[in-house]
């Protein structure tokens, strides 16, 4: 997988991250995993394998129980909230299947919203090629409620990326989309690590969509079963099917 390693430095490390909740459920198992930086990485699994799991501790949103993460050269496990919260919005941007734009507030203020938080100036060029790159030129002062999900879709992985984050995590971004606009943004991902050299991490369910990555993460009862590179969305349904058949043994 680190045939994208565009410098030399990893965009996240996970180190033996386990994550245990109360009940005595093991949601990520001594789960260790390097994303260089411009990979594409698709994370599958059953429902309940822990995807939405290491996606948490993975960005910051929660603390591994042990083990450590680290996210754009930032040691995040052993910092306190607030600590967190500034290496998050410098550091990660978030995609989610809902879209989650704020509906008072337009595009382009949606878009800026992540940057204006953490008391930056928006870099234009950047944004602007952004804007263009994804057709929302002439959206920018629409409300979100004006927008087809697609569009919503479109401002929230420009929103994503104001911050030049060294990693997006993508939750289920295609799973609100038919199948037209899911591709539009699955081709909008692969060409941000393609073209730009960002870094994005996506959880699906979709074989489709997680065939259009790099490479996939597959996981089952909280462990890393397998990293498949470049395979098809046949050949990872196929794969899926047999680590789920594996893991209901
Ligand atoms: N807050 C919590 N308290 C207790 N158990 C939890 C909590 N959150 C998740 N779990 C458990 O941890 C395990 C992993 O959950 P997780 O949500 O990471 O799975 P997932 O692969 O994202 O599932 P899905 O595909 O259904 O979203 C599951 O057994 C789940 O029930």
């Amino acid at each position: 997988m680190s045939r994208r390693d565009l410098n030399g430095q990893a965009a996240v490390v996970l180190k033996g991250v386990t994550r245990s909740y109360r009940g005595g459920v093991l949601a990520l198992d001594d789960v260790s995993l390097q994303v260089p930086r411009g990979a594409f990485l698709a994370v599958m699994g059953q429902s309940g394998s822990g995807k939405s799991t290491l996606l948490h501790c993975a960005s910051g949103l929660d603390v591994p129980t042990s083990g450590s993460v680290t996210v754009g050269g930032v040691e995040i496990s052993g910092l306190r909230e607030a600590k967190r919260a500034v290496v998050r919005r410098e550091q990660v941007g978030f995609v989610f299947q809902s879209y989650n734009l704020v509906p008072s507030l337009d595009v382009q203020q949606n878009i800026t919203l992540p940057l204006r938080l953490a008391g930056r100036g928006p870099d234009r060029r950047w944004l602007d090629g952004l804007v263009e790159r994804v057709g929302l030129g002439g959206l920018l002062h629409r409300s979100p409620s004006e927008l087809s999900g697609g569009q919503r879709q479109r401002v929230a992985v420009v929103r994503a990326l104001a911050a030049k984050p060294a990693v997006v995590f993508a939750d289920e971004p295609t799973g609100a989309l038919d199948s037209a606009n899911a591709a539009q943004i699955l081709d909008l991902l692969a060409a941000l690590t393609d073209d730009l050299g960002q870094t994005v991490v996506m959880v699906t369910h979709d074989a489709a969509a997680a065939a259009r990555a790099h490479d996939t993460v597959v996981m089952a009862d909280g462990r890393v079963t397998e990293i498949l590179s470049g395979a098809s969305a046949d050949e990872l349904a196929a794969r899926l099917g047999r680590v789920w058949a594996g893991a209901a043994r």
